[in-house]
């Protein structure tokens, strides 16, 4: 494996989902060991470049190629292979609610293998020491806060070591303290696992202070791409809306409508 190769390589997607186009041509590139971070309009097609990348979905056309594979090509059990290399964190933290945050950090272990229950309490408590709850253990969800709930969520997904993290609207819902907590946990676990991470949300400040580049994706192209700072610097029409917060732009403010004098009943 050629290290210096990006961890995933696009080229030319093509994606077409209920009679509308959603990749028009997208290539994109995510590097070892980095953050990246994908970002755009509602609706433009995140959460389906991310079910490409792990086989979920396959495109028209294109190339999609994880850790050397060709993702379109894998048969069921390569891709299974690997799914399993693959961390997910989602906005909803998804635990089990009448298992405790031990039970909820050991249930992916325990699915894939039989491990010695030593092992399996290791394991299972090194994660959470990473994201700082080893003393919540014994916790249920329901005791948990919003922001404890989406650490806990975080152990899980790094519980069997993976090469890749998705994290898909991590931000969602946290307070200011947990936000920060959870950015740190980000950074600091994609540097010490040697970790390559893909984060999907909309939140740009914190975005700012996480990713190593950015990709904006928009009417099925790559509207930019690069470091956090030269997007938000960014001169085109896509950047100056997107990162700039206007209202209008090339995401227009008003959905397609009839002619407004007609809508209301005057003569034209
Ligand atoms: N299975 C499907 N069949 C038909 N259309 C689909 C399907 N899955 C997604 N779409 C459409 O594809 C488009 C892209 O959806 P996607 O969820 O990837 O957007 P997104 O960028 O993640 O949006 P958001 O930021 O709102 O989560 C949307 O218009 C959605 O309605």
């Amino acid at each position: 494996m050629n290290v210096t190769e990006p961890l995933v390589r696009i080229r030319g997607l093509m994606t077409r989902l209920g009679g509308k186009t959603i990749f028009d041509g997208v290539d994109l590139d995510i590097p070892r060991g980095g953050i990246t971070a994908i970002m755009g309009p509602s609706g433009t097609g995140k959460t389906t470049l991310l079910r490409h990348i792990t086989g979920q979905l396959k495109p028209d056309a294109g190339e999609i190629v994880v850790d050397g594979r060709n993702v379109v090509m894998l048969d069921r059990d390569a891709l299974f292979d690997l799914r399993e290399k693959i961390g997910y964190l989602f906005q909803n933290s998804a635990l089990l609610t009448d298992f405790s945050v031990f039970e909820n950090v050991a249930f992916p272990l325990r699915q894939h293998a039989r491990l010695p229950e030593e092992l399996v309490r290791n394991i299972v408590l090194t994660k959470l020491q990473a994201v700082g709850l080893r003393g919540a253990a014994g916790l249920m969800p329901a005791e948990l806060s919003g922001g404890m709930a989406r650490r806990v969520a975080l152990a899980r997904a790094i519980v069997r070591d993976p090469m890749l993290l998705i994290y898909d609207e991590p931000f969602v819902g946290l307070d200011p303290i947990a936000l920060n907590q959870v950015l740190k946990l980000i950074r600091t676990l994609n540097a010490t696992l040697g970790l390559t991470s893909i984060l999907v949300a909309h939140e740009l400040s914190a975005i700012r202070r996480v990713a190593d580049n950015i990709y904006l994706i928009a009417a099925g192209k790559i509207a930019a791409h690069g470091s956090p700072e030269a997007l938000t610097r960014g001169e085109t029409a896509w950047t100056k809306q997107f990162f700039g917060g206007e209202a209008d732009g090339p995401v227009p403010f008003h959905y397609p409508a009839r002619d407004y004098a007609a809508d209301l009943g005057f003569p034209t």
